[in-house]
C-alpha cells in the first residue's frame, strides 16, 4: 500500500537501514499524517520495501545532509508502532556520535543495534510482547527471596576509592547542574576486588532511582558477573544483553531495559547501546579488551562510546582493569581520567611469583616435546600432590596448526585463504579457522602419496593428550572454542573447576580472563613468545595484559597465594615485557611502551584509521585504495595526514577474497576526522568506478594492524 501523497503533510525525518554502501548517510524524509515524538518507531516504505525506522530528531549535527527530494514525491510512513516509548533525544545523539565518528550511515547503526524481532514486529505483536515483559517482571521481582544478600567488609583500599568515587556519585540526578564529569579507571591488580567496587557504586546509583550498565567483554564472563549481580541485588530486575540470548530474550531484556523496568542491564560490546531512560551508571569491566571493539560493520569501540555516553548523559562512567590500555592510561597520566588504585590482593595475597623459564637451557633432541618440558612436568605434579589445580595457557585451538609431509613439504594449506588448516585430532578434521572450509584428514599426502605425515607445532587438544599421556591419573579439562561450543558446555566445564573435580586445566585466553577461580596455584604459559616479534604495534601490549591475567588465575585465595607461581617458558627470558611481568609491574611496562609510542608517533599520541578493500584480485582492491589515497592527496588537510603505500592484511586471502588495507595517520583526532568526512562521498563514488572492488570500509582507531 504506497500511501497517498501530500507535499503539505508535515515532513518528518526516519532513519532507515540503508546500508553505507549505497552512500545514504543521514535520516530520509517522509511524510506523516500524524505528529509524532522523535524517537518513535515507524514502518516505512524504501523502494519496493518496507522498512522499520526511528523518528529522528530534528538538529541532528554532524550527518550529512540527505539531498532534498521534490516535497510532492516524498512518500508517507505507513505505521507508528504503538505503546512503546520513543527513544530518548540523547540515545539518538548516541546513534549520531557513533555512526559520525565511525563513518556509517545513522539509520544503519540504529537499527542494527535494536533487536532484530522489532523489525518484524507489527504494533499488536508489540503489545503482546510488552505485556509478557511486564509480566516477566513481575515474576522476577516476586521470586522468593533465598537469603538476605551478605556483604562483605570493604577492604581499606576499597573502601577508600569507594570514598573518592562517593563524591562523583553522589546526587547524579542533579547532573545538569554539575557538568561532565572525569571517567573514572580503576586501576586494581587481579583479584583486588573491583567487582565489589563495581557492586556498590551500583548499589548507590539504583538507591536514587538510576538504572545501571555494566559491561563485559565477553559472553563468557556474564554467567559469573550475572550470578554475583544477582546475589546482591535480590529483587532488583537485573537482564543481560548479549548475541548469546535466543531472539525473543533479547528483544525481552532489550523492552525491560527501555521501559526503565529493569534496572541492571549486563551485557557485551553491543550492550553500549541499550536504551537505558534512567541510566546513571556505567561500567566497564576489564577496559583493556580488545574484544570491546567491533570487528565488522560499523567497528565502534564500546569501550570509547560508553566514555562519550557517560558525557553526553553527565554521569560516572567507572573503566576496570589490571592491565589498563595505554589509551586510559595517558588519559589518566595527562589528568583527563581520575585514577583510583587498589594495589593490593583481597586479603593480603600475594601474586603469584613468576618464573620464566629459559628454553634455551632445555636440551634440543629429536622427540623432546618442547612444551612439556621436564621441569613443567614437575612443577605440575607437586600440585597435583598437594590436590591443588593448575592451569596451563596455549592461544592456540586445535591439534597442530599444521599437518606436515616429509617426503614432498607438502603442508595442510587453505585453498580458499593464505593459511593453514588446523588439524583438529577429535573429529579427524583439517580445518581453516577463518573461512571454515573444512575436510577429513586425508590419509596419505594428497601430493606424493606418503603415508607419514605429521603434525608440526601444537595446539590445546595434542597439549591435552600429551598431559594425559605424561601424567597418567591427573583429571586433565580442555576449555576453549572447540570444546565449549555447545550450548551450557563452558558453565559446566567451569562449574567442574570450581568443584574441584579438575587437576589441570588447558585452555585458550577463554580461560584467563576474569574468572574467580579459588583453587588454582599454578599456572603455565607454555608459548607465548609469537607476540614479541609481530608487526602489530600493539602485540606487547596485549601480550603483557594477557599473560597478567592468567597469572592473575594463581592464587586468588589469600591461603594458598604464598605459594602461588606462573611459569612462562621462553626463548626470550631477557625480554623487557618478561622483565616487567615478572616484578608484576605494569607501571613500568606502560612507562616504556608509551615512551616508544612517541617517539615512534603511534596511538595514543597519533590517531590512525585502516582503509580497508576486498576484491577477487589484490591488483583491484590496490587500484582502488590508490586511487583513494590520490585524491586524499589533493585535500587541504592531506598536509596535516599521513597516508601510507597499501599492504595486503597480515591474512591477505579469505575465503578466495583478496584484502588490502592502507594506513592513514594524523596528529589529531579532529584532522583526521576532517579527512574521512571529505573522503566518505568519494569513496562511495570510486566503489562505482572500480568494478571489481567487492567492498571497502574505514577502521577508525583500528585495534590490529
Ligand atoms: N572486601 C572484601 N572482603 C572479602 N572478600 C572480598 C572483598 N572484596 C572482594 N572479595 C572477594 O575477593 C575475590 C576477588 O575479587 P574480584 O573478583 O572482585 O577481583 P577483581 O579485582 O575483579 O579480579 P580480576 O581482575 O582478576 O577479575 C572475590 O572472590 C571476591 O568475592
Ligand atoms: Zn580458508
Amino acid at each position: 500500500m504506497t500511501a497517498p501523497v501530500g507535499a503539505d503533510l508535515p515532513r518528518i525525518k526516519v532513519a532507515v537501514d540503508a546500508p553505507q554502501h549505497s552512500g545514504i548517510g543521514g535520516p530520509l524524509d517522509y511524510v506523516s499524517e500524524v505528529v509524532l515524538a522523535p524517537g518513535s518507531l515507524v514502518r516505512v516504505p524504501l523502494g519496493k520495501r518496507e522498512l522499520l525506522g526511528i523518528v529522528w530528531p530534528r538538529g541532528a549535527q554532524a550527518i550529512e545532509p540527505t539531498e532534498y527530494a521534490d516535497p510532492s514525491k516524498l512518500r508517507a510512513i505507513l505505521a507508528v508502532l504503538e505503546g512503546l516509548t520513543p527513544l530518548s533525544a540523547s540515545w539518538c545523539r548516541l546513534l549520531e556520535f557513533a555512526a559520525a565518528y565511525y563513518q556509517r550511515g545513522v539509520g544503519e547503526v540504529a537499527l542494527s543495534v535494536l533487536p532484530p524481532q522489532l523489525r518484524e514486529l507489527q504494533s499488536p505483536q508489540l503489545q503482546l510482547r510488552l505485556k509478557r515483559m511486564r509480566k516477566w517482571v513481575a515474576e522476577q521481582i516476586a521470586a522468593p527471596v533465598q537469603a538476605s544478600p551478605s556483604r562483605p567488609t570493604l577492604s581499606p583500599a576499597q573502601a577508600e576509592v569507594l570514598a573518592q568515587l562517593d563524591a562523583l556519585l553522589t546526587e547524579p540526578a542533579s547532573a545538569t547542574a554539575k557538568g561532565a564529569q572525569a571517567p573514572v579507571l580503576l586501576y586494581g591488580v587481579t583479584g583486588s576486588g573491583k567487582t565489589e567496587v563495581y557492586l556498590r557504586a551500583a548499589e548507590h546509583a539504583l538507591k536514587q532511582g538510576r538504572q545501571v550498565l555494566v559491561l563485559v567483554p565477553e559472553i563468557n564472563l556474564t554467567p559469573q558477573l550475572e550470578a554475583r549481580f544477582a546475589e546482591r541485588f535480590v529483587g532488583r530486575v537485573l537482564v543481560s544483553l548479549h548475541s548469546g540470548l535466543t531472539p525473543a530474550q533479547r528483544l525481552r531484556n532489550w523492552l525491560a531495559a527501555h521501559e526503565g523496568q529493569a534496572e541492571l542491564v549486563l551485557g557485551t560490546r553491543l550492550a553500549v547501546f541499550a536504551s537505558m531512560p534512567r541510566l546513571g551508571l556505567i561500567v566497564v569491566d576489564e577496559e583493556h579488551d580488545p574484544s570491546y571493539k567491533q570487528q565488522d560493520g560499523a567497528r565502534y569501540s564500546a569501550r570509547d562510546l560508553a566514555v562519550y555516553r557517560a558525557h553526553l548523559e553527565k554521569i560516572p562512567v567507572i573503566l576496570g582493569s589490571a592491565t589498563p590500555s595505554l589509551e586510559s592510561w595517558q588519559h589518566a597520566n595527562q589528568g583527563r581520567y581520575k585514577r583510583l588504585a587498589l594495589p593490593e590482593r583481597i586479603g593480603g595475597g600475594a601474586l603469584p611469583r613468576v618464573r620464566l623459564f629459559d628454553m634455551r637451557l632445555m636440551p634440543l633432541s629429536k622427540g623432546v616435546t618442547t612444551a612439556l618440558t621436564r621441569p613443567l612436568l614437575e612443577a605440575l605434579r607437586l600440585r597435583l600432590e598437594r590436590g591443588e589445580q593448575s592451569l596451563i595457557f596455549l592461544n592456540r585451538r586445535g591439534y597442530a596448526p599444521v599437518l606436515h609431509c616429509s617426503e614432498c613439504n607438502w603442508k595442510s594449506d587453505c585453498p580458499h585463504c593464505s593459511a593453514w588448516r588446523v588439524f583438529h585430532k577429535g573429529d579427524r578434521s583439517l580445518r581453516c579457522h577463518h573461512c571454515g572450509f573444512s575436510e577429513r584428514v586425508p590419509a596419505a599426502c594428497p601430493t606424493c602419496g606418503n603415508q607419514d605425515i605429521a603434525p608440526l607445532g601444537r595446539g590445546t587438544e595434542r597439549l591435552e593428550e600429551q598431559l594425559r599421556e605424561q601424567l597418567p591419573g591427573a583429571r586433565v579439562l580442555r576449555i576453549d572454542a572447540d570444546s565449549t561450543k555447545l550450548k551450557g558446555e563452558l558453565e559446566a566445564h567451569m562449574a567442574a573447576v570450581h568443584a574441584g573435580e579438575v587437576d589441570i586445566v588447558v585452555g585458550t585466553q577463554m580461560i584467563t580472563k576474569g574468572h574467580d577461580f579459588r583453587r588454582i596455584t599454578f599456572v603455565a604459559a607454555v608459548n607465548p613468545d609469537g607476540a614479541l616479534f609481530s608487526s602489530d604495534f600493539r602485540a606487547p601490549e596485549r601480550l603483557f595484559a594477557l599473560l597478567m591475567q592468567a597469572g592473575g588465575r594463581a592464587g586468588r585465595d589469600a591461603e594458598q597465594a604464598a605459594r602461588s607461581e606462573m611459569w612462562v617458558q621462553t626463548w626470550h627470558p631477557e625480554h623487557a615485557l618478561y622483565k616487567a611481568l615478572a616484578k608484576h609491574d605494569f607501571e613500568d611496562f606502560a612507562k616504556s611502551q608509551l615512551a616508544e609510542r612517541e617517539s615512534a608517533g603511534l596511538p595514543p599520541f597519533a590517531h590512525l584509521a585502516m582503509l580497508r578493500a576486498e576484491a577477487r584480485t589484490p591488483e583491484v582492491a590496490k587500484a582502488f585504495l590508490d586511487a583513494a589515497a590520490r585524491w586524499a592527496q589533493a585535500l587541504p588537510v592531506a598536509a596535516e595526514v599521513l597516508i601510507y603505500p597499501c599492504i595486503p592484511m597480515s591474512v591477505a586471502r579469505i575465503a578466495n577474497v583478496e584484502r588490502m588495507q592502507m594506513l592513514v595517520e594524523a596528529p589529531s583526532r579532529s584532522a583526521l576526522q576532517r579527512l574521512l568526512w571529505l573522503w566518505n562521498p568519494e569513496l562511495h563514488a570510486l566503489k562505482r568506478e572500480h568494478k571489481g572492488l567487492m567492498r571497502w570500509a574505514v577502521d577508525v582507531d583500528p585495534l590490529a594492524i
